[in-house]
């Protein structure tokens, strides 16, 4: 397992690291170069060896302090990766055996691994609506469980808003829990504190403060809302930096075809007239969902595992999981070595499908149980 890492002035350690400079196994092709280069601080080094552009970063800000790309310390065993995954999306039972499962999640390091977990349609069966999808009491043992885990460290990445993540996860205090696909980040906690919430601005992103996405909304908020009065049963959901058009109460499935698709062309349009350049429209599990284009999961998870290890602890192995289209991102961010998981059906660029919530959360319960 290699630990992916990235650099920061001041914060890596000297030495001979190994740069990480494009892999994506999106679409099952992997592709990976590796080049050797000496890093002591962003200003010690050698012109030489110039930053690595990364695809999956350039969307960043230009942010002086970072040096783009990845670092990976163990490169040997990320070659070895598909002797137990090949190229194509594998279902999760390939890392039934023990020594699949130990070589992207090993239980012999002392370095922390991480989850990045996301909850809707992965973590949590949908339901109607939003409101009915509470975690039940088996999810919340599974997350106390890994809560409890002093090697781990858990992450719910979730397109729901910080309110709703905060009210239900809140007391799981090792959790990073990122709100809103990025925009809202709360770091774990010790046990008893009261947690914060930082934008995504704070840890290098672009996220922008919510009172600079009024504009967009507001053209936007009526839009949809004349979609919502249009196809009685459906609504919107208005969070800090998106605003949802929630349609899975739509009764006619090809009716409701029909008005996604016109939605969808008639929302582009609009963007298009008013200039609103920043907004991302997605089409997600029985939603169209606006939000700010730089806010994406796959971002900020791979900043987060930079952070971590440009402060001296990289994590050792990293899992991400998800079934929507704000998931790939993550899995398209991901080096092959990570441990990516789809949840159901449809095209991804994940190494694994776990066909349900319920056969992830088994899985998960494996890693719960293995030291
Ligand atoms: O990133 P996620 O945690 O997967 O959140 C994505 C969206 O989830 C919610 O909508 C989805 O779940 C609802 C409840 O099961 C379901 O009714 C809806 O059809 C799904 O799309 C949430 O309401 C959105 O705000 C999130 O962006």
């Amino acid at each position: 397992m290699s630990a992916y890492t990235g650099t920061k002035c001041g914060g890596a350690q000297g030495g001979q690291l190994q740069v990480w400079e494009a892999t994506s196994n999106n679409g099952g092709c992997s592709a990976s170069t590796s080049s050797t280069i000496t890093i002591l601080s962003r200003t010690t080094t050698s012109p030489s060896s110039p930053p690595v552009q990364s695809p999956f970063l350039r969307d960043f800000p230009s942010d002086q302090e970072f040096l783009e790309g990845g670092v990976e310390l163990s490169p040997t065993k990320a070659d070895s990766t598909e002797d137990f995954l090949p190229l194509s999306t594998q279902p999760l039972a390939a890392l039934d055996t023990d020594a699949a499962l130990q070589h992207f999640w090993p239980s012999d390091l002392v370095s922390p691994k991480a989850l990045f977990l996301d909850y809707d349609g992965t973590l949590r069966e949908f339901e109607s609506s939003p409101e009915l999808a509470v975690p039940t009491s088996e999810l919340m043992s599974l997350l106390q469980a890994l809560n409890d885990r002093p090697d781990l460290r858990p992450h719910i990445i979730s397109g729901r808003s910080s309110e709703f993540l905060e009210a239900h996860f809140g007391s799981l205090n090792a959790f990073t829990l990122i709100a809103e696909h990025g925009y809202h980040i709360s770091p774990p906690v010790a046990d008893g504190d009261c947690r914060s919430w930082k934008l995504w601005e704070h840890f290098g992103g672009d996220a922008n403060h919510f009172t600079k996405h009024k504009n967009w909304k507001a053209t936007l908020r009526e839009a949809m809302s004349r979609l919502a009065d249009q196809n009685p049963g459906s609504r919107v959901e208005e969070k800090q930096s998106s605003l949802v058009w929630h349609y899975r109460q739509l009764a006619d499935e090809a009716a409701a075809d029909t008005a996604v698709a016109k939605a969808f062309e008639d929302l582009e349009q609009l963007c298009k007239r008013e200039r609103l350049q920043d907004i991302n429209l997605t089409k997600g599990h029985k939603v169209l969902e606006a939000s700010y284009r730089n806010v994406r999961k796959g971002l900020v998870m791979r900043r987060l595992c930079e952070e971590k290890a440009l402060f001296g602890e990289p994590y050792s192995a990293v899992l991400a999981a998800g079934d929507d289209v704000s998931d790939e991102t993550m899995f398209e961010a991901a080096p092959r070595d990570f441990l990516t998981i789809k949840v159901g059906a449809g095209s991804t660029g994940a190494s694994l499908r776990a066909q349900t919530p319920e056969e992830l959360r088994q899985f998960l319960w494996r890693l719960v149980s293995c030291r």
